[in-house]
């Protein structure tokens, strides 16, 4: 069975989703956007170290390597774990329309179990957009980008000031991200336009 719920279905005066001009082009890789990332960032060694290429449009395909770390039951991967690579990967499409999101809701299918070793090949993209709710969804492979369908989310994500995170994260990471004297990565770590 599948099928989201009526709140991921865009209203009626949604509109198509529009690429940023300086989003990176087809077949880029995005890179982490913070460094403890539990998604994406290199500094977590049990983390996904999932890797995003942005496609045409506002698209984009990602691979997450399942490791041992991220078991539920023995030699599968958790369920949690791949709902944390769909919000990633989900997440990621956010800095090709360059707008600061979070997710509000994340309905994902689990159709197949994810052996650990497997490598998920995983493909997104926006579907609609209406005022600060951003619509999108995104499939998961086993075996390759056109192999069977492992899992499925569909998701909202709903644009917020870059106050979201000062006001609400943990202070010693705020101040350790805002004092990188890297600029781009400094604005990066809350997917900011640098
Ligand atoms: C830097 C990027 C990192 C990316 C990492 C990957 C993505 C993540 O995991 S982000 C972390 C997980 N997410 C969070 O922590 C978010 C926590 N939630 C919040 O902060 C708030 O609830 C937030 C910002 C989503 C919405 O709050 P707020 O800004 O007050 O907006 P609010 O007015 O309630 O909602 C705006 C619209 O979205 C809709 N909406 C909000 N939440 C939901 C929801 N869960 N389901 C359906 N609709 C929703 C509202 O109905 C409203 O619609 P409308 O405009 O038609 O009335």
């Amino acid at each position: 069975m599948s099928g989201s719920s009526a709140s991921l279905q865009p209203p009626a005066d949604a509109v198509k989703p529009v690429r940023h001009p300086d989003a990176p082009a087809p077949g880029d890789l995005l890179g982490a956007h913070y460094e403890h990332c539990f998604g994406c960032g290199p500094g977590q060694p049990h983390g996904l170290h999932l890797e995003a290429r942005a496609g045409e449009g506002v698209a984009l395909t990602a691979e997450f390597t399942v490791q041992p770390a991220h078991q539920g039951a023995p030699g599968l991967a958790h369920g949690g774990v791949l709902a944390t690579a769909l919000d990633e990967t989900l997440g990621s499409l956010n800095w090709l329309l360059r707008t600061v999101a979070v997710t509000g809701r994340l309905e994902t299918d689990y159709v197949r179990p994810v052996p650990v070793g497997t490598t998920l090949h995983l493909a997104a993209e926006v579907t609609a957009v209406a005022g600060r709710k951003i619509y999108s969804r995104a499939v998961g492979r086993l075996d390759g980008p056109d192999g069977p369908v492992a899992v499925r989310a569909d998701a909202l994500f709903v644009e917020v000031k870059v106050d979201h995170f000062i006001d609400h994260g943990r202070p010693e990471e705020i101040r350790a991200a805002m004092s990188d004297p890297d600029q781009v990565r400094r604005a990066r770590a809350f997917e900011v336009n640098p």
